[in-house]
C-alpha cells in the first residue's frame, strides 16, 4: 500500500503552499521595485546602454547578424522598409498566424501585409533568412503616463528585423536586398493606383500642402479624338522619353519632358493629360498657381512632388498676371527672359514687387527642381498660345507643342465609335464630314450631342441638324486654327524669337505708357 513515506526525501521537504505564496509575493514586489527604480531613476541613455550591454553579453558567441530596417528616417519614409513590407506579403504561408488586410474603395485587390510580431523564414541561394516585424513605442508612453502627456499623438515605431549568419553578410547586401527591392517594385507597380494631387490649405497652420485622391479618369489614348499622326507622335515621344534614362544622363540633362497643350476650350487638353497619366502610370500634380502667394511656397511644393509624375499647370496664360497680383492689377504682365535678373530681388510682404513670377517658376522648374527627381513630365495648357510669356516658349522649356484642334472627320469617327458603337461607315458620315469642314465644332460639343440618344441614327440626325443650323459656332470662343500640328524643339526656335521680339516691343510700349501716366 502506498504511504507518504514512499515519497523521495526531496518531495517530503517540498515547501508548503503558504510558503510558496509568500515567496512569490516578495519576489514579485522586489522585481517591481527594481523595475520602477530602473525606469524612474536611471536616465533613458543609461537604460539603453545597460540594455544593449546585457544583450551583447548574451549574443556574444552567436554568429548571427541582425539588420534593423525602421519604417522611417527623421526626414522621410525608409524605402527599404516599404520594399520589405511589400516583398514579405508574397512570403506569407499557412504558418503565419496574423496578417493585416486592407482594401480602399479604389483598389482592385485586397492587400495583405505581415502583422507585428510575426516571423517569416525566407530562403535565398540556399541561405536561411529570418524576418520579424517588430513594433515599439518610441517614448515608452504606455509605461509612463508623464510621457503620454508629453507625446500624446506620437505613433508607435515599426521595423523589420532581418537575421542571418554573419558569413552571408555580403550576399545579403549585394544580392538579397537588391532582389527584395526589385520584387517590391514589381509588386507596387501592380498594386499601384494613380493619384491626383491638388493644393489644399491646412486648418492648423494655414500652410498649403498637396492632398491626394485616386485618379480614376477614364480617358485613354483610345478615347481621345485627335489627329492620328499627332497621337502616334505623342505616344512615340513618351515611349522614347521613358526608355532614355541613360541618354539624359549622358548628355547632362535632367530626365524631364515638357509639353504645351494649346487649343480652344473643349478640345481635350485636360483629357489628354489624364490619358498620358493612365498610359505612363504617372501621378498627376495639379498646380493651381492662383493658390500660391510666395516663391518659397512654390519651391516647397515642387520639392514635395514625387518621381514618375506629371506636373500640370492649366491655363498658364491666365497665371501670367501673377507678377502684378499683389498690386491689385489684373493686367497680364509678360516677363521676358531679359527680366530674369529681377527674380533675385527679395520677396517682401507689402512691397511693390510680386512674390511669384512666371519666370521665377520657369527658372525653378529648369533648375533645382528638375535636377532632384527622375521621370518628370511638365504640362502647361492654354487656350491662347499667342498670349504666352516668351520665356515659356523658349527652346528647351516645352519640348513638344501640341495643338488640340476642332473636331476633324477622323476625330468624329472615333467619337461616334466610342459613344454610339458605330464601328464602320454610316450613311450620314459623308454629309457630316462636309459640314465639319465649314463648322468649328469642338470634340466636347460633339460628345454632348452624341450622348443625347442611344440610337445612332437619331443621334447623328440631331447632330446634322445642329450643324446645318450653325448652332455650334455661337459657342466657339477664339480661333486658333484648324489643323492639328505638332512642333518639336527645333521648329520652336523661330516662333520663340518672334514672340520675344513682340513681347519686348509690347513691354517697351507699356513702359512708355506707364511713364506718361505717372507724369
Ligand atoms: N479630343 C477629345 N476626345 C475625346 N473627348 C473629348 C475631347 N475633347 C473634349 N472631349 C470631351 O469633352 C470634355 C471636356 O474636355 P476637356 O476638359 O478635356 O477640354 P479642355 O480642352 O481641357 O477644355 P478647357 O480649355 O476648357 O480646359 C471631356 O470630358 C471629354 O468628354
Ligand atoms: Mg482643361
Amino acid at each position: 500500500m502506498f504511504s507518504f513515506n514512499d515519497f523521495p526525501s526531496s518531495f517530503k521537504d517540498f515547501p508548503s503552499t503558504s510558503t510558496l505564496f509568500s515567496w512569490y509575493a516578495s519576489t514579485t514586489a522586489s522585481v517591481m521595485m527594481i523595475r520602477t527604480m530602473f525606469n524612474d531613476l536611471l536616465p533613458e541613455v543609461v537604460r539603453t546602454y545597460l540594455c544593449s550591454f546585457f544583450l551583447n553579453i548574451f549574443k556574444r558567441g552567436s554568429n548571427e547578424l541582425t539588420l534593423v530596417i525602421e519604417e522611417s528616417t527623421s526626414f522621410s519614409q525608409n524605402q527599404i522598409y516599404e520594399a520589405s513590407d511589400a516583398y514579405l506579403s508574397t512570403k506569407i504561408t499557412s504558418k503565419t498566424k496574423r496578417v493585416k488586410i486592407c482594401k480602399t474603395p479604389y483598389q482592385k485587390n485586397i492587400t495583405v501585409r505581415l502583422e507585428k510580431n510575426e516571423e517569416i523564414v525566407d530562403t535565398f541561394e540556399g541561405v536561411e533568412l529570418t524576418w520579424r516585424h517588430v513594433c515599439f513605442d518610441p517614448a515608452h508612453r504606455l509605461n509612463n503616463p508623464a510621457r503620454l502627456m508629453q507625446y500624446p499623438v506620437r505613433p508607435e515605431k515599426k521595423a523589420f528585423e532581418l537575421t542571418f549568419h554573419q558569413k552571408n553578410k555580403d550576399m545579403v547586401f549585394n544580392s538579397y536586398m537588391p532582389f527584395v527591392l526589385q520584387k517590391a517594385n514589381a509588386i507596387s507597380e501592380e498594386e499601384r493606383s494613380l493619384s491626383m494631387y491638388t493644393l489644399s490649405k491646412m486648418e492648423v497652420d494655414k500652410s498649403i500642402k498637396w492632398a491626394s485622391i485616386n485618379l480614376e479618369h477614364p480617358a485613354t489614348f483610345d478615347t481621345i479624338a485627335m489627329e492620328p499622326k499627332l497621337k502616334r507622335n505623342l505616344i512615340e515621344d513618351l515611349n522614347r522619353f521613358l526608355r532614355r534614362k541613360d541618354f539624359y544622363k549622358r548628355v547632362g540633362r535632367a530626365w524631364k519632358r515638357g509639353y504645351l497643350l494649346y487649343g480652344p476650350p473643349g478640345t481635350g487638353k485636360s483629357s489628354l493629360v489624364a490619358a498620358m497619366a493612365n498610359y505612363l502610370k504617372f501621378d498627376v500634380y495639379d498646380l493651381q498657381l492662383a493658390s500660391i502667394m510666395h516663391d518659397s511656397d512654390l519651391r516647397k511644393l515642387l520639392l514635395q512632388t514625387g518621381n514618375r509624375s506629371i506636373l500640370v499647370i492649366e491655363d498658364i496664360d491666365c497665371s501670367a498676371d501673377l507678377t502684378d497680383r499683389r498690386n491689385g492689377s489684373t493686367l497680364p504682365e509678360a516677363s521676358c527672359p531679359d527680366d530674369e535678373e529681377d527674380d533675385d530681388q527679395p520677396d517682401s510682404v507689402g512691397g511693390k514687387r510680386s512674390m511669384l513670377t512666371l519666370s521665377g517658376l520657369l527658372n525653378f522648374i529648369d533648375g533645382l527642381w528638375s535636377s532632384c527627381g527622375d521621370e518628370r513630365i511638365i504640362v502647361f495648357t492654354t487656350n491662347h498660345k499667342e498670349r504666352l510669356d516668351p520665356a515659356l516658349l523658349r527652346p528647351g522649356r516645352m519640348d513638344m507643342h501640341i495643338h488640340m484642334s476642332y473636331c476633324t472627320p477622323s476625330g468624329f469617327r472615333l467619337l461616334a465609335s466610342n459613344y454610339l458603337g458605330i464601328s464602320g461607315e454610316h450613311n450620314l458620315f459623308g454629309e457630316i464630314d462636309g459640314l465639319l469642314r465649314i463648322n468649328q465644332v469642338t470634340p466636347a460639343q460633339v460628345a454632348e450631342v452624341l450622348m443625347k440618344s442611344e440610337d445612332a441614327d437619331v443621334a447623328l440626325r440631331g447632330f446634322v441638324k445642329k450643324l446645318k443650323r450653325k448652332d455650334f459656332n455661337e459657342d466657339v470662343e477664339g480661333d486658333i486654327g484648324e489643323a492639328s500640328e505638332v512642333e518639336t524643339i527645333e521648329t520652336q526656335m523661330q516662333h520663340t524669337e518672334n514672340s520675344c521680339q513682340k513681347a519686348r516691343r509690347k513691354k517697351k510700349g507699356k513702359g512708355k505708357k506707364k511713364i506718361q501716366a505717372a507724369s
